[in-house]
């Protein structure tokens, strides 16, 4: 997929992750459409990518992913003011272990909406002319750890929602291309939240576990992470990949053993 005046919609667009691949798509020629819940974060993106990018090229909207009204509403919203929809990614997540019930809300349940959301806008089920979605997991659905349980949960989840939703695409011909990425760890703001015990939570006394662990395995740059979904965004062959990204192996894919009777 050629990026020139494509349009994506990046949750949690405004810092880390989710900036590396915005400012990656406007690099790319693509408009953007940011949606993040944090105004303080989201001024200061906005004011450096109009800076670079020109104003009008990318849509900013405060919105919390999991106030369905609102995010139905950013959907409609971009679609409107830039004619069509044919990116989208489900990045937006958090990692908090004392409010487990809000981790699973923004991580899970929410991207389920924002996938549900993108193919309102994207299947030739509702007429239209497809595209690509990328939701982010994370290698923590590949190496669980005793310190974010319940993130783990959501993002093995997402794993698994995801590889549903693809062949869902593919029998359904949605022509729409759903994927999955998982990270390593990345080296963003959401790596602080394990010096903070209002996030771990009990599992707050196992940090320097965790701590030792971003040692082992190292911390990847996020503009590693939007080189893995620019390769996502550009190879139309790919529906159900499973695109891991560490310090060891780089940008790899999980091979599924076929299913057996
Ligand atoms: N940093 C890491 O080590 C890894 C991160 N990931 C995943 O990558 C994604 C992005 O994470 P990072 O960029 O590292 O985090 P980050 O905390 O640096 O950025 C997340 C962005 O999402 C926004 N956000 C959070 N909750 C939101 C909500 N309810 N509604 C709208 N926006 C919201 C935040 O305001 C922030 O701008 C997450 O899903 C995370 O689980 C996956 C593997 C590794
Ligand atoms: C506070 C939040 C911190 C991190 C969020 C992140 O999403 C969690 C990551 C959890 C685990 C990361 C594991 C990294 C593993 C590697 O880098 C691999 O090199 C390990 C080797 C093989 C894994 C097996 C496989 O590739 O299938």
């Amino acid at each position: 997929m050629a990026l020139t005046g494509r349009i994506a919609l990046v949750t949690g667009g405004a810092q880390g992750i989710g900036r590396a691949i915005s400012e990656a798509l406007l690099r790319e020629g693509a408009k953007v459409a940011l949606v993040d819940s944090n105004p303080e974060v989201a001024r200061e993106c906005r004011g450096r990518l109009e800076e670079a990018f020109g104003v009008g090229s990318s849509l900013f909207f405060e919105c919390d992913v999991t106030d369905w009204a609102k995010l139905q509403e950013v959907f409609r919203k971009t679609v409107k003011h830039f004619g069509h929809l044919d990116i989208a990614i489900n990045n937006a997540g958090i990692n908090n272990e004392k409010d487990w019930q809000k981790t699973i809300n923004v991580n899970l349940t929410s991207l389920i909406k924002g996938t549900y959301l993108a193919l309102e806008h994207m299947s030739r089920e509702n007429g239209k002319d497809g595209g690509v979605i990328i939701n982010v997991s994370s290698m923590a659905a590949f190496m669980h750890s005793p310190h974010m349980p319940v993130y783990t949960a959501t993002k093995y989840g997402v794993l698994g929602f995801t590889k549903a939703m693809a062949e869902a695409s593919a029998v359904g011909n949605f022509g729409v291309r759903i994927n999955v990425l998982c990270p390593a760890y990345v080296d963003t703001p959401l790596l602080q939240t394990i010096d903070e015990e209002d996030k771990m939570g009990r599992y707050f006394k196992y940090k320097e576990e965790l701590r030792q662990s971003m040692h082992t395995y190292g911390i990847l740059d996020p503009s590693l992470i939007a080189d893995g979904m620019m390769m996502i965004i550009k190879d139309g062959s790919l529906n159900g990949a499973v695109m891991k990204i560490t310090a060891s192996k780089g940008i790899h894919f999980q091979n599924d053993e076929p299913m057996s009777a």
